[in-house]
């Protein structure tokens, strides 16, 4: 069977992928998540004619000459406005956010008045009309739109939400990603493995980029290879309203790999299963109702990079993220052989060299190898059938990192 091409296995993983149903948040709860409808202003702000500084409303009339005296008559503060009128010759002491008393025009700041003896002030300098006025509406007015769905709520977005009056808001929710390690020889971490069992460790980072794509995570641990067992987990992840079922290991063609069996026996229908990519190449995806399965590969390194672009364009596109992967242009550090007919993803040095990305190649690239994925900045990504190359040759980078 001919091996589906990257890009085109992304299409149909994406395909009708859209952002899964709103749930009512506290604002408090709502950092970093997706509005889901847009934000309308529920008042006005600010909602009065306020002062933006220390002083004194005046007339402006009244200071056009100065050194000039003016009886003060009040105090308008933040919270407690004044509820008389500044007339001729009069000055309200005014604090910054208090409401503009009637028949004051401008606001001297306290800089520029000397306080009298008697209670009264001597202004100093003269000022324009509207001066120190923050005028009602200048931020936003009732009704207009603040946000457009599919803002994340960063903190500017969450503070102008709560400015505007919502103390919760419609909110994509996140989308449910499980995941179950599946291998006789997998232990978890801290364990004391016997001579032939090995550390379960792919959970952990494809865990990790679930949920910074914006994923909640349930971790159904390890299974063995074992049909039964599988789809018993299967059914666990079904039972907790999953989105996402990501299962790692058992992907491939050897006599314990038993997911792609196993989901076909579970009235999941495949999409793919096998792509030109290494690493990563028996990746298989599948869908039951509105559920998803992502069969990743169990060697380490194929379960992160299938993560990297995978998993994660698609929790993005159930939570109502815009996701582009971080590609950047760089040169090569060092010589490339040509690549045979899958997309490869290098694992590479990347650093700044006299202003340049440079992405150098790590000379072995077992898909095993965790400690060189850990050093890798970026991942150089290499076209099926794609020419030898040199030093100083041009090529692109997938960075990876947060
Ligand atoms: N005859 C063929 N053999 C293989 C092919 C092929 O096309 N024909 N593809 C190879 C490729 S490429 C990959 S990748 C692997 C993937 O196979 P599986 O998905 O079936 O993975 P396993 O056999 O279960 O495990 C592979 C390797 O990774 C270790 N592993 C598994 N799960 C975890 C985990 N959660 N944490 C850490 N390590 C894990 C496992 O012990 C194995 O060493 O197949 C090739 N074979
Ligand atoms: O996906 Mo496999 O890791 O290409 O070796």
């Amino acid at each position: 069977m001919a091996l589906l091409p990257v890009d085109e296995a992304l299409r149909l993983l994406l395909d009708g992928a859209v952002a899964r149903p709103a749930e009512r948040v506290a604002l408090s709860d709502a950092a970093g998540r997706v509005l889901a409808a847009p934000l309308e202003a529920l008042r006005t702000q600010p909602p009065f004619d306020a002062s933006a500084m220390d002083g004194y409303a005046v007339r402006a009339a009244d200071v056009a000459s100065v050194p000039v005296r003016l009886a003060v008559i009040g105090t308008a503060a933040a919270g407690r406005g004044f509820s008389g009128e500044v007339g001729a010759g009069q000055a309200v002491r005014i604090l910054t956010g208090a409401p503009l008393p009637a028949g004051a025009d401008t606001v001297v700041i306290q800089e520029n008045a000397r306080r009298l003896d008697d209670g009264g002030i001597k202004v100093l300098e003269t000022v324009a009309t509207g001066r120190h006025i923050r005028r009602r509406g200048l931020d936003f007015s009732a009704g207009d739109v603040l946000l457009e769905a599919g803002r994340v709520l960063d903190p500017a977005a969450l503070s102008l939400a709560a400015a505007a009056n919502h103390a919760t808001l419609d909110i994509v929710t996140r989308p449910l990603v499980a995941i179950i390690a599946t291998g006789d020889e997998l232990l978890l971490p801290g364990s004391e493995p016997g001579p032939d069992q090995i550390i379960a460790s792919n959970a952990y980072g494809v865990a990790a980029i679930a949920s910074a794509a914006g994923a909640r995570v349930l971790d159904l641990g390890i299974v063995g290879d074992d049909r039964a067992a599988i789809a018993e987990r299967l059914a666990d992840a079904t039972k907790a309203g999953t989105d996402v079922v990501v299962t790692l290991g058992g992907a491939s063609v050897g006599d314990h790999d038993l997911v792609h069996e196993v989901l076909g026996s579970q009235g999941v229908t495949l999409d793919f299963w096998k792509i030109a990519m290494r690493p990563g190449k028996p990746l298989m995806f599948g869908r039951r109702d509105d559920m998803r399965f992502l069969g990743m590969p169990g060697n380490p390194v194929a379960s992160l990079v299938c993560s990297q672009l995978f998993l994660k364009p698609l929790v993005a596109a159930l939570g109502g993220r815009q996701h582009e992967p971080n590609l950047r242009p760089a040169v090569l550090g060092a010589p490339m052989a040509a690549n045979d007919l899958r997309q490869d993803y290098v694992r590479a040095r990347i650093a700044m060299k006299d202003g340049v990305l440079t992405a150098t190649p790590f000379s072995v690239q077992d898909s095993s190898m965790l400690r060189i994925l850990a050093d890798s900045g970026g991942l150089i990504v290499r076209a099926p059938f794609a020419p030898a190359a040199d030093q100083g040759d041009s090529c692109t980078v997938l960075m990876l990192g947060a």
